[in-house]
């Protein structure tokens, strides 16, 4: 054990003392556990919007599985192929879109097909998903009812205002367009009646507002559009409420669901809320480490990876750089030494607010600092596409301290679309680390070369 280096024991303290409390509350802590696995999906798929600026495109092939093959489903290029409401073409050019994103274009032409169809999609954060379903509520409800015709479920709070703006941007041009929001803590009186055509909610209040408290009448529902798949079904209790409401809606209702991923759980809890389902799927790009250098430094403890990084710092801040370490903690220390040597850098943790780390990665996207300092956790599904640089200041582990090479990839992969040349530094203090990163060589079948810190001309050649 002598060996083996701080953030091992570290964790091996954390796990230690999680294993405690596991042994004192077995049942509270899964549930635990689930709840927070929800959170920091949620979190993160709100992060993600709140610092996105614009579309991630995506050059992989789109499958499209329509259930009836007799109608042809043929994308289209421009948003009046759509043949949408003037108003709602008004609203659509009035947010700054020219054209349908790719999942708009096939999913648009088969979510305004008469008569409806069901569908469930699939495609990365950030590609248009919320604009294509938000336009299909807004074409089919009817403003001059005031009761609800849509309904779409949220995985939290947060998540659903966020929607909520889209549908106020969109439908700006229907002054009689109101939206309300089954959220928890939004008290009506008993026995009222929602007027508002156009409802979304998370899923326990929209379930109460819809059955115990008779709010909505779910039989007059037109459009149920479950968003967020994924996220969603991280809790339990979602899934089954989700599933409840959607046996309260009439036959004919169009059902959509959406999901940026779609692993083996999100499938079986689409099929078992989208019945005949047509289905969009779009690729995530792939990751390779093919245009990156990678180096790594031999060091014996935490405070000589602190000295080689001073050593690197001159090279690596010539681009933007961002440092993984494995706890907060660490992550903590870091920035502030870091800051004590008089370099500046930004530090995104996760005890930080959704809206807190928003901001440090608006200024840091935008160059205001240089270095970001963050754990894996944090920094998950953030594309900071200027990024060149990334140093491992711990290896990727997983729980059990195997090399986990999904998220090695991903700190330091590139997509095809940004091809630029990166370099990676992995920080190797042990002989488990080292191991580690033996591993991960081999894994990818590419060689992670020595770099001496000491040396002024290596550091010259890497930052070239
Ligand atoms: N056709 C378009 N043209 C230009 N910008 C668009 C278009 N469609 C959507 N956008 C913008 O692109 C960004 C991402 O879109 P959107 O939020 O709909 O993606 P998403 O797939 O729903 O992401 P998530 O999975 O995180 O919910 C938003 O800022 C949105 O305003």
């Amino acid at each position: 054990m002598a060996t083996d280096s701080w953030a091992l024991a570290v964790d091996e303290q954390e796990a230690a003392a999680e294993s405690v409390s596991a042994v004192v509350k077995t049942n509270a802590n899964e549930e635990k556990t689930d709840e927070e696995e929800k959170e920091d999906r949620a979190a993160q798929s709100l992060l993600n919007k709140l610092i996105r600026s614009n579309l991630v495109d995506n050059t992989n092939q789109v499958e499209v599985l329509q259930r009836d093959p007799n109608s042809p489903l043929y994308s289209v290029k421009s948003f009046e192929e759509l043949r949408l409401k003037p108003q709602l073409l008004q609203g659509v050019y009035a947010m700054g879109f020219n054209r349908p994103s790719k999942i708009q274009e096939n999913a648009l032409p088969l979510m305004l097909a008469e008569p409806s169809q069901n569908l469930i999609a699939q495609s990365q954060s950030g590609t248009g998903k919320t604009a294509a379903f938000v336009l299909a509520m807004l074409s089919q409800v009817e403003p001059a009812n005031r009761y609800p015709q849509c309904l779409c479920l949220s995985p939290t709070y947060e998540l659903a205002l966020q929607t909520g703006k889209v549908i106020e941007q969109m439908g700006k041009f229907y002054p009689e367009l109101k939206l309300a929001y089954a959220v928890r803590g939004n008290k009506l009186e008993r026995g009222q009646k929602i007027s508002e055509q156009i409802v979304i909610g998370t899923p326990g209040t929209v379930l109460d507002w819809c059955s115990k408290l008779k709010f909505i009448d779910p039989k007059k529902i037109k459009v149920f559009v479950l968003d967020e798949a994924d996220v969603m079904i991280a809790t339990q209790g979602h899934q089954d409420q989700s599933i409840r409401i959607q046996r309260m809606l009439p036959r004919n209702c169009q059902m959509l669901l959406f999901s940026a991923t779609f692993e083996d759980s999100v499938w079986k809890f689409a099929q078992k809320v989208v019945p005949d389902p047509n289905i969009i799927k779009l690729k995530r790009e792939e990751e390779t480490l093919d245009t990156i250098k990678q180096y790594y430094v031999l060091c014996s403890n935490r405070d000589e990876k602190f000295q080689a990084l001073c050593n690197l710092y001159g090279a690596i801040t010539i681009a933007q750089a961002m440092i993984f370490c494995h706890t907060r903690k660490t992550a903590s220390w870091l920035a502030a030494e870091l800051s004590k040597e008089g370099h500046q850098v930004a530090l995104l943790s996760g005890e930080m607010m959704v809206e807190q780390r928003a901001a440090v990665i608006e200024r840091f996207r935008k160059g205001k600092e240089k270095v970001l300092v963050t754990t894996n956790v944090c920094a998950r599904g953030i594309d900071v596409e200027q990024v060149s640089v990334v140093i491992n200041f711990d290896l990727p582990v997983d729980k059990d301290g195997n090399p986990d090479n999904e998220t090695y990839l991903h700190r330091i992969g590139r997509t095809g679309r940004f091809g630029k040349r990166g370099l990676a530094v992995n920080m190797v203090d042990s002989k488990h680390s080292m191991s580690i990163l033996s591993r991960i060589q081999e894994h990818f079948n590419k060689k992670i070369e020595r770099l001496d810190t000491d040396d002024l001309d290596e550091i010259e050649k890497i930052a070239n």
